[in-house]
C-alpha cells in the first residue's frame, strides 16, 4: 500500500472519529509517521491539509479554531459540544505549521506537562485553552491552581471567580489541599449517584488547572494527584497539571493514567505525535474578556432568582391538603446548575431547623419563605405563627402599621422581641389546637389530616406554619419556662406532621440549646429539613461539611443533615425589595375575607387602656373588672380584677415604679365604665409624693364621666363616711395613714358593704406590715407586682411556685381566689416608658 493510500484511508477514519480525541490523536499521529523525507513537497502540503481538516473534525469551534482569527464577539456555546479534545497548539512540519495539535481532555483524560507557567509558553497555552474549554462547554466547574506566578496566569479569568465558576487560586500546598479535597469528596458522592444507577451525564465536568506546583508540594500530594487521574474521567473530573516534572533526590513520581504528556523543551512534544509542537499564544485580550464575562453573567443570571419568581403568577390557586411548597432559589452546586430549588412542609419534612450567624442571611430567607407561601396558598390553607426573639423587626412588615395599614391575612399572632413566657404561650395555644384536631379526626375516623378535609369540608382546618426566629432564648434560663417550651415543642415536633402544624426553628447555633440537648435526637430528629446559612453549627450530620460562605446562598438539607443531600442554592434578597412587597402585601391584604387583624406583640410596645377595644366596649355591670393591662399571651387578653362582696376583693399594686400610679388611675377609670353615675363614690387619696397630679387628672376623669368623686386628705382617708358603695383609690397606701388596724377592719368587712380598696404600696415588706403580716395575705386577693423582687413577692403571696423576673413594662397579677397569676404588660399612661427608667 503505497503512503497515500494508506493516508486516504486515515484521513477517511478520522473524519468518522470526529469527537474521538484519541482515535485522532492516534491517526495523526500514524499518518504523520509515514511522510517520508522523500515525498514531494505538494504530497506533503497535501497530506497536511487534510490532516488539517481531520483535527478539525475532532475538535472544531471554540476548542479546535485558532483563537486570534476568531472574532472577539462570538459568543460561548450554550450546548456541550460532543468533541473531548482540545487543541493546544500547532504541529509543525518542517518548521511550518501544519496541522492543529489535539489532547483528549473532558470527557477524555488529563493532560500532563513537565513545563509550568513560568514559562510563558506554557502560560500562554494554559491561557488559551481556559478560554476554549469555558466558551464551549456551558456547564462547567474549574478549580484554578497556580503556585508558580501567584495566580498571575489566571488573571485574565477572575470574572469566573467572581461568578462561582472557579473558586479563588489556590497558590499554596494547604490551599491545593483543599482543592483536593473538594475534588476527592465531589468525585465520590457523584461516584455513588453512578453507583445507584443514576445518570450523572448532567453534571457539569469539574477541570482542575494546576499551572504549577507550589514548591512545598510532597509525596502524598502527588499520589492524591495520581489517585484523582486514575479515577477523575469516569467521574466527569480532569486535569491540567504542569510543573509535573521528576526533581533530582525526589521520589519518583507516580505514573498519572489517562493522560496526554506534554514535554516542553527547547522543543515542545506532545503524546507521540512524532513532530514538534508550537504551543498556543495567549488569546487575544477582548476575546477572553467577553468568553469569561459572558460565561460570569449567564451563570449569574442562571443561578439567581429575583424576589418576583417567588411569587406565582395566580395568586392562591394552591391546596394545601398534602402539604405545603414554596420555590426558594435556584440550584447553584452545579449538578443541575439553574433548576429550582423547593422546600416543603409535609409528611417527608414536616418541620424545618435553620441555622447561620447573625447577618447570615436567616430573616430574609425567611420572608423568602413566607412570601412564597402566602402568595400561594390562601388563608384557609395556611395560617402563620411567628415570633422573633431577637431586637429587631423582622416580621413587623406582616402587620399594620401607620404607615401602613394593611397586613398578611395569614397571619394569626405575631411576637417581636418576644418575652419567653409569649413564646410559650403561642406554643401552649398551638399545642391546645393539636388536641383539638386530633378529637376531630378521632371523630370523623380519619388519620390523615389530608382525609379530615375530604370528611370534614365544614370545619376549616388550615395548615400551620409557626416561626421560632431566635429558638434557643426560650431555653436561656434553663428553668421552668425553658421546660415547659421544651415539653411543647417536642409535642408540636412529634405530632404536628399529622395534624398540618409545622415548626421553623431557627437559631445561630443549635449547639448551646441546654434544655434540649440531651434530648437532641428525639426532638431534633423530628426536623428533617436543614437549611445551613453561613456561620451554621451543627446543623448537618458530622461527616456532612458542606457550608456556604456568601451571604445569600444555602446549603439545603432534606434528610436531617445527611452527606449526599445537599443543595446548594441562592435565594433572593428579600430586603431589598421593598416596593414589590408592600405591593404584595397590598394584593394579598384586599383578598382578605376578614378584618381581624393579627395580634401583634411587641415587647417594647406600652399598653395603653385607651387603645384597647375591651375597654372601649365596656358597659354597666354587676361583676365590674378593674383592667390592669394585656396579657403576655397569644391573643394579648386583657387582665381584669374582679370586685365582687367576698372579702378580700382589694387590689393592691406594689412596687416603686411611678408606673404603679398608671395602673392604680386605669383600674379606676375602667371601674368608673361599668357603674351607673350616682351608683357608687371613688374616693381618691394621694400620700406619694409625685402622685398628687396623677391622682388629680383622675378625679377629673371620673367627675368628667358623672361620678361622685371625693379627694381624701391625711388623716381622714380610712375614716371619711362612705354612704354608698365606694373604691378607696389610694396613691401611697404605705403606713395606711397611720391607722393599720382601721386598714384591715376595712380589708376584712368592706367588699360586704361595697367597699374596695386599690392601693398603690411601694414597699412590699410595708405592705405585708400593713395588711397584718401573713395572716393578713388573704384580706387583700388581688395583687399587681411591678419592680419587686421575687422574694418579696413569695413573702407577699406566701410563696406560691413562680419564677418571677421584675422588668420594665411588666407586671404580674395575682388573684389569690381564682388562683392565676399572670404575666402582663401594664396599662400606662401614653409616653410613659420614655419618662422612667425602673429600677428594682
Ligand atoms: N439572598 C440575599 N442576597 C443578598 N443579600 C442578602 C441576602 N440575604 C441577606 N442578605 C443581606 O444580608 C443582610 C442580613 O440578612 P438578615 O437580616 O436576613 O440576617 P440574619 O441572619 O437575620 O441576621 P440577624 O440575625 O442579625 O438579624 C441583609 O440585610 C441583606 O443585605
Amino acid at each position: 500500500m503505497t503512503w497515500r493510500t494508506e493516508l486516504e484511508r486515515a484521513a477517511a477514519r478520522l473524519r468518522e472519529a470526529a469527537g474521538a480525541a484519541d482515535r485522532a490523536e492516534r491517526l495523526l499521529v500514524d499518518a504523520a509517521s509515514r511522510l517520508a523525507a522523500d515525498d514531494t513537497e505538494r504530497r506533503r502540503s497535501e497530506l497536511a491539509e487534510r490532516l488539517s481538516a481531520a483535527a478539525a473534525g475532532a475538535a472544531s469551534g471554540w476548542l479546535g479554531d485558532d483563537l486570534a482569527r476568531t472574532d472577539p464577539n462570538t459568543p460561548p456555546r450554550t450546548e456541550a459540544p460532543d468533541a473531548e479534545a482540545v487543541r493546544i497548539g500547532t504541529a509543525l512540519l518542517d518548521d511550518a505549521p501544519a496541522f492543529p495539535a489535539l489532547a483528549g481532555l473532558l470527557g477524555k483524560g488529563h493532560l500532563v506537562c513537565g513545563g509550568d507557567a513560568a514559562d510563558p509558553r506554557v502560560a500562554g497555552m494554559l491561557q488559551s485553552l481556559l478560554v476554549r474549554v469555558t466558551a464551549a462547554h456551558p456547564n462547567l466547574e474549574l478549580s484554578l491552581v497556580d503556585g508558580v506566578t501567584l495566580g498571575q496566569v489566571f488573571a485574565p479569568a477572575t470574572a469566573l471567580v467572581d461568578a462561582g465558576i472557579a473558586a479563588p487560586v489556590a497558590t499554596d500546598h494547604l490551599a491545593l489541599g483543599r482543592v483536593l479535597t473538594a475534588a476527592e469528596k465531589r468525585l465520590t458522592e457523584l461516584r455513588d449517584i453512578a453507583a445507584r444507577g443514576q445518570s450523572i451525564a448532567d453534571r457539569p465536568y469539574h477541570l482542575i488547572v494546576i499551572a504549577g506546583l507550589p514548591p512545598e508540594v510532597g509525596k502524598s500530594t502527588r499520589e492524591r494527584l495520581a489517585a484523582l487521574a486514575h479515577a477523575g474521567p469516569s467521574a466527569r473530573c480532569h486535569l491540567v497539571l504542569c510543573g509535573w516534572r521528576h526533581l533530582p533526590h525526589r521520589e519518583p513520581l507516580p505514573a498519572i493514567e489517562h493522560a496526554t504528556y506534554l514535554d516542553v523543551g527547547d522543543e515542545v512534544r506532545l503524546g507521540s505525535l512524532p513532530l514538534p509542537v508550537v504551543l498556543d499564544a495567549p488569546p487575544p485580550p477582548a476575546l477572553a474578556r467577553n468568553v469569561f464575562g459572558s460565561r460570569a453573567r449567564q451563570r449569574r443570571e442562571a443561578g439567581e432568582l429575583s424576589v418576583a419568581d417567588l411569587v406565582p403568577e395566580e395568586l392562591w390557586t394552591e391546596s394545601s391538603r398534602n402539604g405545603l411548597t414554596t420555590v426558594i432559589g435556584r440550584d447553584q452546586a452545579g449538578h443541575t446548575a439553574g433548576g429550582d430549588v423547593e422546600v416543603s412542609f409535609d409528611d417527608a419534612t414536616p418541620h424545618w431547623l435553620i441555622g447561620g450567624r447573625t447577618g447570615g442571611g436567616k430573616t430574609v430567607f425567611l420572608l423568602d419563605v413566607l412570601y412564597g407561601l402566602a402568595t400561594r396558598y390562601s388563608p384557609d390553607e395556611l395560617e402563620l405563627y411567628l415570633l422573633d426573639f431577637k431586637e429587631g423587626v423582622s416580621f413587623t412588615e406582616f402587620t399594620p402599621s401607620p404607615l401602613d395599614p394593611s397586613w398578611i391575612p395569614h397571619v394569626r399572632a405575631v411576637g417581636v422581641e418576644s418575652d419567653r413566657e409569649y413564646g410559650v404561650a403561642v406554643l401552649s395555644a398551638l399545642r391546645a389546637e393539636l388536641t383539638r384536631r386530633a378529637g376531630l379526626m378521632k371523630r370523623a375516623g380519619a388519620t390523615r389530616l389530608a382525609r379530615l378535609r375530604e370528611l370534614r369540608p365544614d370545619v376549616r382546618l388550615p395548615r400551620i406554619v409557626a416561626v421560632v426566629d431566635e429558638f434557643h432564648v426560650l431555653f436561656a434560663g434553663n428553668d421552668r419556662l425553658a421546660g415547659e417550651a421544651v415539653a411543647h415543642l417536642e409535642e408540636l415536633a412529634r405530632k404536628g406532621r399529622s395534624y398540618g402544624v409545622h415548626l421553623v426553628l431557627a437559631s445561630q447555633t443549635i449547639s448551646g440549646i441546654e434544655a434540649l440537648y440531651s434530648k437532641k435526637d428525639s426532638i431534633f430528629g423530628q426536623f428533617p429539613l436543614r437549611v445551613a446559612l453561613p456561620g451554621a453549627k451543627h446543623l448537618l450530620d458530622e461527616g456532612n461539611d458542606a457550608a456556604v460562605e456568601s451571604v445569600g446562598q444555602a446549603v439545603i438539607n432534606d434528610a436531617g443533615g445527611l452527606k449526599g443531600r445537599n443543595r446548594t442554592c441562592r435565594f433572593p434578597d428579600a430586603s431589598s425589595a421593598d416596593d414589590l412587597l408592600a405591593q404584595l402585601r397590598r394584593d394579598l391584604w384586599e383578598r382578605r375575607d376578614s378584618d381581624e387583624e393579627p395580634v401583634v406583640f411587641r415587647g417594647f410596645d406600652e399598653q395603653h387602656l385607651g387603645s384597647d377595644p375591651r375597654f372601649a366596649a365596656l358597659a354597666p355591670t354587676h361583676a365590674p373588672r378593674a383592667l390592669v393591662g394585656r396579657a403576655v399571651d397569644v391573643h394579648m387578653s386583657t387582665v381584669g380584677y374582679q370586685f365582687d362582696r367576698s372579702p378580700g376583693r382589694h387590689l393592691a399594686v406594689v412596687g416603686t415604679s411611678v408606673v404603679a400610679a398608671d395602673v392604680l388611675t386605669s383600674a379606676a377609670v375602667s371601674l368608673a365604665h361599668q357603674h351607673e353615675p350616682g351608683a357608687v363614690e371613688f374616693q381618691v387619696a394621694a400620700t406619694a409624693a409625685g402622685a398628687e397630679e396623677i391622682a388629680r387628672d383622675l378625679v377629673e376623669e371620673l367627675k368628667a364621666l358623672g361620678h361622685e368623686c371625693r379627694e381624701l386628705e391625711p388623716g381622714t382617708i380610712l375614716t371619711a363616711p362612705r354612704g354608698r358603695p365606694v373604691y378607696l383609690v389610694w396613691f401611697g397606701a404605705d403606713g395606711a395613714d397611720g391607722q393599720p388596724g382601721t386598714l384591715r377592719d376595712l380589708l376584712l368587712h368592706g367588699p360586704a358593704t361595697g367597699a374596695h380598696v386599690i392601693g398603690w404600696w411601694r414597699g412590699a415588706r410595708r405592705f405585708l406590715d400593713d395588711i397584718g403580716g401573713s395572716a393578713g395575705r388573704e384580706h387583700v386577693a388581688g395583687v399587681v407586682a411591678l419592680n419587686i423582687a421575687a422574694n418579696d413577692l413569695a413573702a407577699i403571696t406566701g410563696g406560691y411556685e413562680r419564677s418571677w423576673d421584675a422588668r420594665a413594662n411588666r407586671c404580674l397579677v395575682i388573684d389569690r381566689h381564682a388562683g392565676t397569676e399572670t404575666l402582663a404588660v401594664p396599662y400606662v399612661r401614653p409616653g410613659r416608658l420614655d419618662e422612667v427608667v425602673e429600677t428594682r
